[in-house]
C-alpha cells in the first residue's frame, strides 16, 4: 500500500446562505468554502472543508505543495509543515475574523484553520485505505449517534431586492413568533430537542421575550442564547436572571476574557464560548478565573480532529464543558465533526450545526438529523462521497465572481445592501 501524497486539489466554492442575522449584519447570500482533496499515490482521494476566504486560500496553496510527497499517516508532519508556511502580518494585525465572531485572530490560528481540512482528508484517505473508519483512527467511538442542537436566527424572508441569490422556505423570523415558527420548523424536520438561538441582533427584551416563548412552545427542552459579546457585563446578568430559569447556559454574553469571568462571577447561569477560548493560549487565563464553564469546539480552528480531543481532555481536567461551535459548513465538515464527537466522552451538550441553512452540498448524499442526531458512520473514512458535478458547478460560481465580492465573508456589507448606513456596531452594544 502506498500512503504517499501524490497531489492535493483545492477547490474553493461558494454555497447558497439565506438572509440569517448576527450583531455584524447578515450573512451574504452566497459564502465561500474551500475543499481540500488529497490524492494518494494508489490513487484513494480523502477529502477536508474549511472556511474558504482568501487568507485561508493563500495558506492553503504553499501547504498543498509542502506536504506533497509526505505520508498521509503522517499527521505530525502536516502540523510541522504548516508551521512553515508564512502568513502576511496584514491578515492577522489587529485582524478579528468576520469582524469578532469568532475570537482573536493570530498567525497560527489561521494556518491551523488550514491544515485541520488536511488532516481530516489525510485521515479519510488513511482510513479509506485500511478500511477504517475515522473515529476508529481516533481511538473509537463511544456513542452511535452524535446530537445536534438547532441553530435559530433570526431572519429576514429574502435577501435584499435586487441582490443575487437562492430562494430558501424558511421565511422570516423576526420576532418571537417567528423564532417559535422557525424552531417547530427545525423539531418537524430534524427532530431537534434543544435550540440555540442566535442573538445580539435586537435589544435584549426582544431576545428575552423570545426565549421565554421557545420555553413556552418546548417546555423543560435545553435553551440557548448567543449575542456574540454584544452586551454589557450589567446587561448579560438581567438576562441571565431573567432567563435563568429556562437557559441551559449564555453564549459570549460579553467580550473578552476579564468580562466573561466578572460575569460568571455574579451569576448562576453557565457560561459557553467560541469567542474568548478559541486557543490553546487563552485557555490558562480563561479556565483559572472561570470565565468559562463551556468551550464549543470548532476543529476548523482549533485545528483538526486530534486537537478536539486535546481540548476536551484539557476541558475534561478543568472540569468545564465541552460542545462544538459550527459555521456555513457542508457535510465533509459535518461528517468530520461527527466522527470526532463520537470519540470525546464526556459531551455533554448537544453540538451547533449550521447545515440545515446550507441548502447546497457537495456531496452525492447529504447527512441526515434523525431525532436531532447524526448517526456515527462506520464506513471507511469519513463515509461520504464527492460529487464531482456539484463541486464544479459550485466552484464555477467562486469563479464568476470575478470581482471578488463574495469571496471573503463580510456580513456588514450584506447589511448595507439594505441599510447603506449600517456600520459593524461596537461593542457593548446594549
Ligand atoms: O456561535 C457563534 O458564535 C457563531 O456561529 C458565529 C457565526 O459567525 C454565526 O454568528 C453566524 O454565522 O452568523
Ligand atoms: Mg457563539
Amino acid at each position: 500500500m502506498n500512503l504517499t501524497i501524490a497531489r492535493v486539489r483545492l477547490t474553493p466554492v461558494l454555497v447558497a446562505d439565506p438572509p440569517l442575522l448576527n450583531t455584524q449584519g447578515v450573512h451574504q447570500p452566497y459564502t465561500p468554502r474551500l475543499i481540500v482533496e488529497v490524492v494518494t499515490a494508489d490513487g484513494i482521494t480523502g477529502v477536508g472543508e474549511t472556511y474558504g476566504d482568501t487568507k485561508y486560500l493563500e495558506l492553503a496553496r504553499p501547504l498543498a505543495e509542502k506536504v506533497t510527497g509526505r505520508q498521509v499517516s503522517d499527521l505530525n508532519g502536516l502540523f510541522l509543515d504548516a508551521d512553515e508556511v508564512a502568513v502576511d502580518a496584514s491578515r492577522v494585525v489587529g485582524q478579528a475574523d468576520v469582524g469578532g465572531l469568532r475570537g482573536v485572530q493570530t498567525a497560527d490560528k489561521l494556518r491551523l484553520s488550514v491544515v485541520s481540512a488536511f488532516e481530516v482528508a489525510c485521515l479519510d484517505a488513511l482510513g479509506k485505505a485500511l478500511g477504517l473508519p475515522v473515529h476508529a483512527l481516533l481511538g473509537g467511538k463511544v456513542r452511535d449517534a452524535v446530537e445536534y442542537s438547532a441553530y435559530l436566527f433570526y431572519k429576514w424572508a429574502d435577501h435584499p431586492a435586487g441582490v443575487p441569490s437562492e430562494r430558501d422556505d424558511w421565511g422570516a423570523a423576526l420576532d418571537p413568533a417567528g423564532v417559535v415558527a422557525q424552531a417547530r420548523i427545525f423539531a418537524e424536520r430534524y427532530g431537534f430537542t434543544s435550540f440555540k438561538l442566535k442573538g445580539g441582533v435586537f435589544p435584549p427584551e426582544e431576545e428575552i421575550a423570545a426565549v421565554r416563548a421557545l420555553a413556552g412552545a418546548f417546555p423543560g427542552h435545553p435553551l440557548r442564547l448567543d449575542p456574540n459579546g454584544a452586551w454589557s457585563v450589567e446587561t448579560s446578568l438581567k438576562v441571565a436572571e431573567e432567563l435563568g430559569d429556562v437557559l441551559e447556559y449564555l453564549e459570549d454574553p460579553v467580550l473578552g476574557t476579564p468580562a466573561m469571568a466578572e460575569t460568571a462571577a455574579r451569576t448562576g447561569v453557565p457560561l459557553a464560548t467560541n469567542m474568548c477560548v478559541t486557543t490553546f493560549a487563552e485557555i490558562p487565563e480563561a479556565f483559572t478565573r472561570g470565565a468559562v464553564q463551556v468551550v464549543l469546539s470548532d476543529h476548523h480552528y482549533w485545528g483538526g480532529l486530534r486537537n478536539t480531543q486535546q481540548l476536551a481532555a484539557v476541558c475534561r481536567a478543568f472540569g468545564v464543558g465541552v460542545s462544538m461551535h459550527s459555521n456555513t459548513h457542508l457535510g465533509i465538515s459535518l461528517a468530520a465533526m461527527t466522527q470526532v464527537a463520537a470519540t470525546v466522552p464526556d459531551l455533554h451538550h448537544a453540538c451547533d450545526s449550521h447545515y440545515p441553512w446550507q441548502s447546497e452540498d457537495v456531496l452525492t448524499e447529504r447527512l441526515v438529523f434523525e431525532g436531532g442526531r447524526v448517526a456515527v458512520s462506520d464506513a471507511p473514512g469519513l463515509g461520504v462521497e464527492l460529487d464531482r458535478d456539484r463541486l464544479a458547478f459550485l466552484h464555477r460560481r467562486w469563479l464568476d465572481d470575478d470581482d471578488g465580492a463574495l469571496r471573503d465573508r463580510d456580513d456588514a456589507a450584506a447589511m448595507r445592501a439594505a441599510d447603506p448606513a449600517w456600520v459593524t456596531p461596537s461593542v457593548p452594544r446594549w
